[in-house]
């Protein structure tokens, strides 16, 4: 990163420095640190990806807390490095936090932060807007349509899939995708199987008391199934969508074995994080499987896609947007923020990270907790009442 570094500073003369290595949207977040005598200093390079020597630069000699990004490597070097400018809070701006080495941060006592809950919906809907955008062929109705190339309706013109009646695979069933399931369930009256390594009782019973509202209208009532493997998703669903975290368990959780098992015409979403999916084999996949249909938010090398995915008609490709709403940008600075600043001024950790809607209300100030720290149990760090 060329030096100077490009800052832009908030309260000057706060006693705490806290860093936030990107701009983030709104101005709710900064205004929460500056009021608790904290100055803010947000890094306004151009540059996307900031390396660990850009971040080094930044902490300079004394910082209290950092807001990360997740596609910065937050391992031993820059946690020691926090450590010896005096800083004890980092959270990524972010649910998933695979890029921070928690156990590094654990040793330099520095609490991870994370987002969880406020990009729960906004997330969903784009695993939902990819499924249908896949099943019923948008993309590529829309590009034929530019191109100029529609000379009137014909009967076999971009014949997609049938949602309705449809089985939906979900692979992580917390709280992302056991949202997107209740979307495709209600929405399209798609029936259920899940694999989680966890029951999620919730979205059982929400699919079983609508299929009885169905049953009792004279419709045909929606199932659901919990899988014993995730094979038995992959063979019965006609759309599959991945909600895990990624972790040694999840890399390449789809591969080329898991992709033959798939139907030929299956569509495959993917908003969790790209090495879930065996990248490679993926392409390959579609290039002899033109009926399959992928919907894809994440990528194994961000920000570049594998050799041949960007050629593949039968793939839809957006930049890792799924949260990309305003509301939950917002919110995810903010509870990042306030991981940081409830660290900084010890506050304890809240002790519900699914509800955490009383720190969104812009109306009322939060409660003096930080939101979601990861490594809390790990630090020994004291839990708030709800
Ligand atoms: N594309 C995006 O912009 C975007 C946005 C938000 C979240 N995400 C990703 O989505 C992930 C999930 O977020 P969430 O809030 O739903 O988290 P969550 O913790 O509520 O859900 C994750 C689920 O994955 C399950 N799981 C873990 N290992 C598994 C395995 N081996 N097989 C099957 N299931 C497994 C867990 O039991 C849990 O139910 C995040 O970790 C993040 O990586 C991506
Ligand atoms: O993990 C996350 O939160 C996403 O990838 C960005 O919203």
């Amino acid at each position: 990163m060329a030096k100077p570094v490009s800052i832009q500073v908030w309260n000057p003369s706060g006693k705490y420095r806290v860093i936030s290595t990107k701009p983030m949207p709104g101005t709710r977040w900064i205004r929460l640190l500056t009021d608790q005598d904290c100055r803010v200093e947000i890094c306004t390079e151009k540059k996307t990806i900031l390396s660990v020597e850009d971040i080094l630069a930044l902490l300079g000699d004394k910082c209290d807390g950092v807001i990360g990004q997740l596609t910065e490597d937050w391992g031993e070097v820059l946690f020691s490095a926090l450590r010896r400018a005096g800083g004890t809070a980092f959270s990524n701006m972010a649910v998933g936090y695979n890029n921070v080495d928690v156990n590094a941060a654990a040793k330099y006592g520095v609490a991870v932060g994370n987002t969880p809950g406020v990009l729960t919906e906004t997330t969903a809907e784009l695993a939902a807007s990819l499924s249908l955008a896949a099943s019923r062929r948008i993309v590529e109705a829309d590009q034929f349509m530019r191109a100029g190339l529609y000379d009137g309706w014909l009967p076999h013109l971009f014949v997609g899939n049938l949602l309705k009646g449809q089985t939906v695979g979900v692979i992580g069933a917390g709280r992302i995708g056991s949202a997107y399931a209740r979307m495709m369930i209600e929405g399209f009256k798609m029936n259920l199987i899940y694999y989680d390594l966890y029951q999620a009782t919730r979205l059982e019973k929400f699919v079983t008391a609508y299929g009885q509202f169905l049953k009792a209208s004279g419709e045909q009532p929606v199932t659901w199934k919990r899988a014993a493997t995730m094979e038995d998703v992959l063979r019965e669903a006609d759309v599959i969508s991945l909600h895990p975290v990624l972790d040694k368990t999840t890399y390449h959780l789809i591969n080329k074995d898991r992709l033959s098992i798939m139907k030929k015409d299956a569509i495959l979403v993917n908003c969790s994080r790209g090495p879930v999916i065996d990248e490679a084999a993926l392409v390959e996949h579609l290039k002899v499987n033109p009926m399959f249909r992928v919907g894809l938010d994440v990528f194994e090398d961000e920000p570049h896609m594998k050799p041949g995915l960007a050629e593949m008609k039968n793939a839809i490709v957006v930049p890792h947007i799924a949260s990309a709403s305003k509301w939950t940008r917002e919110g995810m600075a903010t509870l990042a923020a306030l991981n940081v600043l409830g660290k900084i001024k010890g506050y304890p950790v809240w002790s519900d990270p699914n509800r955490i809607e009383v720190f969104l209300d812009e109306n009322s100030p939060p409660p003096a907790a930080c939101p979601s720290i990861v490594n809390a149990k790990q630090l020994g760090l004291p839990s708030s009442k709800l």
